[in-house]
């Protein structure tokens, strides 16, 4: 939404002379602040005077970029790790986004569901306090595995982070989930925000969350895909197949959601990376 006030000429002069003189957006939206105006008026003032859509500027106006260190994105058509080839199908700019193919074998699919299977649990998302909690939001059934717990596990982890060009220890531990028919992960983004009273204990340890993979370990019979909405994108959930992200702390593209699984059953693997060590000690 734009304003619809009266902007003073003075204000309009000076906002296009200074962005022409090489300033930023962010830049011009500070020095607002800083005299005095409200932070949504400011930028409402900004995107009527150079002609923004004014969701241009929140983007701008977000919450500071990570500082550490990033994931390198898979490069098309195709990586070679270890002998194995992966095969990067699609790739997306904005959100910054790769479907990979062949990551895991059929193999090591049935092994992961197989290991995960006993240990399961209700999925958890994590609250506002930063405290783990049952949410009605994400129905289906988890568990962790922990970094270097198995020789299955260390594999997948060393794989991942060789494509990713990112240590292991960046590594949240593998996360399986199940899904039913009717279970569903509504949209959300993985990246923690500032703004919740929890961040600071959330992000401690390993700092801001900075790329998600999402392997599909079978293939539902129907439903289950990831929907990125903002991109009108849904990825197949296709066994041995990954979808994989990367994002900046507030950006609001990567939105994304594990569809309802319509029939049959659905197994996930996500690995989600810091932008510090968040692991204190790895397994022999
Ligand atoms: O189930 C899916 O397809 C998405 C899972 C997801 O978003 C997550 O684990 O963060
Ligand atoms: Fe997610």
């Amino acid at each position: 939404m734009k304003s619809h006030l009266p902007i003073r000429p003075e204000l309009r002069d000076w906002i296009l002379s200074t962005t022409r003189a090489g300033h930023s957006v962010e830049a011009v939206l500070k020095l607002m602040q800083d005299t005095g105006y409200d932070p949504r008026q400011s930028r409402s003032i900004v995107a009527t005077v150079l002609n923004m859509p004014i969701s241009a500027l929140d983007a701008h106006a977000q919450a500071p970029k990570v500082q550490g260190r990033r994931t390198r994105h898979p490069e098309a058509p195709q990586m070679t790790i270890d002998g194995r080839t992966i095969h990067v199908a699609l790739s997306v700019e904005s959100p910054t986004l790769r479907v990979l193919n062949d990551l895991l074998s059929h193999d090591e699919c049935v092994a992961l569901v197989k290991e995960a299977k006993p240990r399961l649990q209700r999925a958890l998302t994590v609250d506002s306090g930063g405290k783990q909690q049952i949410d009605a939001r994400r129905t289906s059934e988890g568990m962790f595995f922990g970094i270097g717990e198995s020789p299955l596990i260390k594999r997948i982890e060393q794989r991942i982070a060789t494509l990713l060009s990112i240590p292991v220890d960046h590594g949240e531990g593998l996360q399986v989930l199940h899904y039913l028919p009717g279970q569903q992960y509504e949209p959300h983004h993985d990246w923690f925000d500032p703004e919740q009273p929890g961040f600071a204990a959330i992000t401690a340890k390993g700092g801001q969350r900075i790329a998600s993979l999402v392997m599909y370990l079978n293939t539902p019979e129907s439903g289950g895909g990831t929907a990125f909405p903002e991109i009108g994108l849904t990825v197949s959930a296709l066994r041995g197949s990954a979808v994989y992200f990367a994002y900046d702390t507030g950006d609001t593209a990567s939105l994304h959601a594990g569809l309802p699984v319509l029939k049959g059953e659905k197994w996930i693997a996500t690995k989600w990376l810091r932008e510090r060590p968040f692991q204190t000690s790895s397994r022999g």
